[in-house]
């Protein structure tokens, strides 16, 4: 059982005229091991800017509060500590790695992450399950990665990276944009396969659109305003908001 918690977050960035603005402004959050949290929000509230946090983005400034993984000062780990430490990030704007293969990506991240390599005959059967299961044919392994991937490509990269490697916590910054409806679920289910798998992954769902909580089902969803979370609640909460929006959120920013 392992724990990821937030305390207090602040986080400014630097604006291209040389000021600076805090964007997140207090956020507090705890997940445990095995836990689906969902954020939603508007437009421009910040929730990219906590996975990037969290991620150990250099754009963004940690100005006060915490992040702990078991405890562990996440805030002082490289990025690669950070991935070492069990944490997973897929990022709403993946980058291009021209020359780097998806099969030699994975396995030099799997390698990275466990400190050894992976045994090669249980590795490629590993792979080809996994890409099995989110329905990637087999020459994507071949491909350099995200080099003129589609929205829907990528989202399966993720997923597949996620299922591979294992991680203790997963932050999905919005997996659901840019999915036809057959796409969503199919990655949907490999973020359950993931949760159901022996990690016992604890997630954090950045979504704008509730139609992916229908597939991946949150314990906690939280409303995340103007840098902070102004209100949490179950899985009904996601579907007032879809009914009400975030005007009654906003007022009170
Ligand atoms: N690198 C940056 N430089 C300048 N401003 C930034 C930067 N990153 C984020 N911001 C600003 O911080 C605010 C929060 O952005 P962020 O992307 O975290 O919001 P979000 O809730 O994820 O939005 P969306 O739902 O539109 O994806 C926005 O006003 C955005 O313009």
């Amino acid at each position: 059982m392992s724990t990821l918690e937030i305390r207090d977050l602040h986080v400014t960035v630097d604006e291209a005229d040389g000021g600076t603005k805090e964007i997140l402004r207090g956020v507090d959050l705890t997940i445990a091991s095995g836990e689906v949290h969902a954020i939603m929000g508007p437009n421009g509230s910040g929730k990219s800017t906590l996975a990037y946090s969290i991620a150990g983005h250099p754009k963004y400034t940690v100005t006060g509060g915490s992040v702990t993984l078991d405890g562990a000062d996440v805030l002082e780990m490289s990025v690669d500590e950070r991935a070492r430490a069990g944490l997973f990030l897929a990022m709403q704007y993946p980058v291009e790695v021209p020359g780097v293969t998806v099969s030699n990506f994975l396995r030099t991240a799997k390698t990275a992450i466990d400190g050894e390599a992976p045994k090669l005959r249980t590795w490629v059967k590993d792979v080809k399950q996994a890409m099995d299961g989110l329905r990637m044919d087999p020459s994507f392994a071949e491909r350099n990665v995200n080099e003129h991937f589609s929205g829907g490509e990528k989202k399966r990269h993720e997923i597949l990276q996620m299922e591979l490697l294992k991680p203790k916590f997963a932050v999905l910054d919005e997996t659901d944009s840019g999915l036809d409806v057959d796409a969503l679920k199919i990655v949907s289910e490999g973020v359950n396969r993931a949760l159901a798998g022996g990690q016992n992954p604890g997630v954090l769902l950045i979504t704008h659109y509730t139609r992916i909580l229908r597939y991946i089902k949150p314990d906690f969803v939280h409303v995340f305003v103007d840098g902070r979370v102004a209100e949490q609640g179950g899985p009904e909460l996601a579907d007032s908001l879809e009914e009400t929006g975030y005007d009654r959120f906003l007022a009170k920013a």
